[in-house]
């Protein structure tokens, strides 16, 4: 649905986004993580077809985004959920919605059936003939929202979504990005909540002007901390250390008590799947020794990606 490769911006000789490979599958959740200034939104302004590249290539849905022809269809396919959502605040929900459709050139029928669609599924329809004036946070989040999905776009580009709504409005908007998902819809999500993108997204990448890594959340972690399991036996010899000690796909294994502390394979150079802990504990099985727990020494995506931003920084 998307691709670019070595994508840039340059505003006045300050580069933005420099030089990025991208390539987001139809119906994935695609997350763009990085601080402050990395050039997130940057990219999707030109994804979206708001602003040109200076640089690269970028296709959207097939389409070349330096068309001009081919840009307007791309503004017809997707839709944009800043951060900051203007609204015409005198007017009602309603007026609001409907006059977007017809800047979609949407047939009167088919969106009114979506407005209403959206507005009852986001608990606005109750409010569809107040003023938007007077709207809290979350209510005009949950507008935009309805707003961007109106005219049924193929791709969805959403700019912090969830932030500065309450957790209950927060947990609509993660639902339905989640039944968007389902519906085929492809979305491409810029947040600064890692947690967030770790529950929501199939793949990531962390942007820092340039792409510092792009992988699935738990690969990401797995080549940031490696992957550490750590198996309690009943009883553990030096037997059985250096029987697991020797399997191929072990890196490393240290001992204390009665608990194997184990490192697998790295997972980015060596096949994760069969690196796996099942080998390992059927080896222990197979060699005489009873289990009482397993479990992985687990990370979280934001210490993953600290130490890949920080690590940067530090450069
Ligand atoms: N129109 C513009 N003219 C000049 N500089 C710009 C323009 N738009 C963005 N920039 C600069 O490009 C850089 C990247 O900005 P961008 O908004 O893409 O970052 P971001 O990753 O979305 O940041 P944030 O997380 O704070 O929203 C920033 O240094 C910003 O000041």
């Amino acid at each position: 649905m998307i691709e670019a490769r070595s994508l840039c911006r340059r505003f006045n000789g300050f580069t933005a986004v420099d030089s990025i490979d991208l390539q987001v599958g139809e119906g994935e959740v695609f997350g763009l993580l990085g601080p402050n200034g990395a050039g997130k939104t940057t990219t999707v302004r030109m994804l979206a077809c708001l602003i040109r590249p200076t640089g690269g290539t970028a296709y959207v849905c097939g389409r070349d985004v330096y068309d001009p022809v081919m840009a307007r269809e791309i503004r017809g396919m997707v839709g944009i959920l800043t951060e900051t959502s203007g609204f015409y605040d005198e007017l009602s929900v309603y007026k609001n919605l409907r006059f977007y459709a017809d800047l979609y050139h949407m047939e009167r029928k088919t969106a009114q059936r979506n407005i209403d669609y959206y507005l009852r599924l986001f608990d606005l329809w109750d409010v569809r003939n107040s003023r938007v004036a007077g709207f809290s946070r979350g209510m005009r989040q949950k507008l935009a929202l309805t707003r961007c999905l109106v005219h049924e776009p193929r791709i969805l580009f959403m700019d912090e979504p969830t932030s500065g709504l309450d957790p209950e409005s927060a947990r609509i908007v993660r639902d339905s990005i989640r039944s968007l998902k389902a519906g085929g819809r492809t979305i491409f999500l810029c947040t600064h909540n890692l947690d967030e993108a770790e529950r929501l997204c199939d793949r990531i990448a962390i942007i820092d002007k340039r792409i510092l890594k792009a992988d699935t959340p738990q690969k990401i972690k797995y080549s940031a901390y490696g992957r550490r399991v750590v198996i309690r036996l009943e009883r553990l010899s030096d037997r059985m250390a250096s029987i697991i000690h020797g399997m191929d796909s072990v890196r490393r294994v240290e001992s204390e008590g009665n608990e194997l502390v184990i490192d697998v394979n790295d997972p980015e150079t060596d096949n994760a799947d069969i690196a796996d802990v099942a080998d390992i504990v059927s080896t222990i099985v197979g060699a005489g020794g009873r289990i009482q727990y397993v479990g992985e020494q687990r990370h979280t995506l934001e210490e993953a990606y600290i130490k890949l931003v920080g690590d940067r920084v530090g450069h």
